[in-house]
């Protein structure tokens, strides 16, 4: 691609960029560099070019170049009417981008991606690829379009004068909102706001998480935002401070090395539905979700509880706030989840107990033990082979997609389909060791696998 037209344009920009971030206070480091990554398939990203030690800072970005709701020229009262924090910051970016060369961020938004491989642009050919997986229901096109559709576009049009945006039909519009969402998703932050002085390194996407929504905002930080992230090779760190963020190395990086980011203990599925990407090293964050549906379907048929009994135990579990309507089983070699959580152990228990012990349980109003009894893990053992069945059993490569543009595509769903199917054959092996009790083996199996987080009374 050196010395194409193409090439000299990714270039080009590249310097603009730096060159933009220079003028608005930005400093960045001798020591590194940004990079075409491109041959490797990973656009821009950050190298050292010398050695660098642990702790050094590698760039600091003032807060007035991080592009928010505040700081765009979205004026207040329009946000007011929005209401929302991410709708907010989408219409900023609507505004900014739809401004051109009128806007201050425009360098910056040439180097932000104009296409994704997030799920909300795969078509259903390419989403049937990840049968089997629970992201095929959550992907939320059609809610994000409401909300682009009720909430964004008719206070656009309200606004034209302000916006821009006059000339734009609906769909150019919605088009702009979605690559806007998606761009805040994989490239945005959760700021700390000022005078909290934490460190925090984790980006995130298009979830508000209620409880931290009081002390943090959501941001665009031009070049933090250059960083890849690996989940093996995580180097660097963003810190806050009033006035800039700053990012530091946390390890030594020899010269040639790429500065890699924390985006979090995602699974591959996650990755892939927020960054369009994914690799084997986030595999060991994998999860399968399991439906209550499919927990109450299997113990009908296997405990042959009739609809009456099976409700009552599935109500008292639900009065005793701890029914979910799905329950993640992860790795047995994660370490920061369980592989069958305490809830879910609770529910089975509930469901393959005795009824005079369920009666006498209901009476002392306590849950079971969140412990897998052996009856226990020989349900959720047909549970999760029932579970199983949902992949497609034949994910090979179709030939003509080898030439196809889907081809990246298909990787991440092969990804994330066969992590997901290793999560349940994992999950089976241990649920098998826990069917055939041994003593002292059985507990140690029991108690390292599914309690690592609290213990409930
Ligand atoms: C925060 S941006 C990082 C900068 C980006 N590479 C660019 O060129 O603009 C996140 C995006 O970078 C890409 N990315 C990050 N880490 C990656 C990796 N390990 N492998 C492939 N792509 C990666 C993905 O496209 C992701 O959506």
């Amino acid at each position: 691609m050196a010395g194409t037209a193409e090439a000299d344009d990714f270039q080009a920009k590249s310097q603009s960029f730096l060159a933009w971030l220079q003028q608005h206070g930005t400093t960045i480091s001798p020591k590194i560099e940004l990079a075409d990554l491109r041959q490797d398939g990973c656009g821009r990203g950050v190298l050292a070019v010398q050695d660098i030690k642990e702790d050094e800072e590698l760039f600091s970005v003032p807060r007035t170049s991080i592009l928010t709701i505040e700081t765009s020229t979205l004026p207040a009262e329009v946000n007011a009417q929005i209401n929302d924090p991410w709708l907010g910051l989408i219409t900023a970016m609507v505004l900014e981008h739809s401004k051109g060369d009128g806007s201050a961020w425009k360098a910056y938004f040439d180097v932000l991606p104009e296409q994704f491989d997030t799920l909300m642009f795969w078509s259903e050919e390419e989403l049937a690829w990840l049968r089997g997986s629970a992201v095929v229901d959550k992907i939320g096109k059609l809610s994000a379009e409401k909300a682009f559709s009720e909430r964004i576009i008719p206070i656009i049009r309200q606004h034209p004068e302000v916006l821009g945006t006059a000339d734009r039909s609906d769909d150019d519009m919605l088009a702009l909102c979605h690559r806007m969402g998606s761009t805040i998703m994989a490239y945005g932050f959760d700021l700390e706001k000022p005078s909290a002085d934490q460190p925090r390194e984790e980006q995130d996407g298009w979830e508000e998480d209620e409880e931290e929504s009081e002390s943090m905002s959501k941001g665009m930080i031009p070049f933090a935002d250059m960083l890849n992230a690996d989940a093996d090779r995580n180097n660097a760190k963003l810190y806050y401070e009033d006035d800039k963020v700053i990012m530091k190395s946390i390890k030594p990086i020899p010269a040639g090395g790429e500065i890699f980011n924390d985006y979090g203990s995602l699974p591959n599925v996650d990755v892939m539905r927020r960054y369009g990407y994914a690799t084997s090293n986030y595999s060991r964050y994998d999860v399968v979700e399991v439906s209550q549906q499919l927990i109450r379907d299997v113990a009908k048929e296997q405990l042959k509880l009739n609809d009456d009994l099976l409700e009552q135990r599935i109500n008292y579990i639900e009065e005793q706030g701890v029914l979910d309507d799905a329950y993640d089983v992860a790795r047995p070699g994660n370490e920061d989840v369980e592989t069958i959580s305490e809830e879910l152990c609770i529910l089975v228990n509930a469901l393959t107990m005795s009824q005079t012990d369920f009666d006498k349980l209901q009476t002392k109003e306590k849950l079971p033990k969140p412990v897998l009894a052996t009856a226990s893990a020989e349900l959720l053992g047909v549970v999760l082979r029932k579970r199983q069945l949902a992949y497609a059993t034949d994910n090979n490569i179709d030939v003509a997609l080898a030439e196809s543009s889907s081809l990246h595509r298909w990787h991440m769903a092969y990804h994330v389909i066969e992590g997901e199917k290793k999560v349940l054959f994992e999950a089976l092996e241990m649920l098998k060791k826990l069917s055939q009790p041994t003593g002292e083996k059985r507990k140690a199996d029991v108690d390292s696998g599914s309690m690592k987080k609290k213990q409930r009374d």
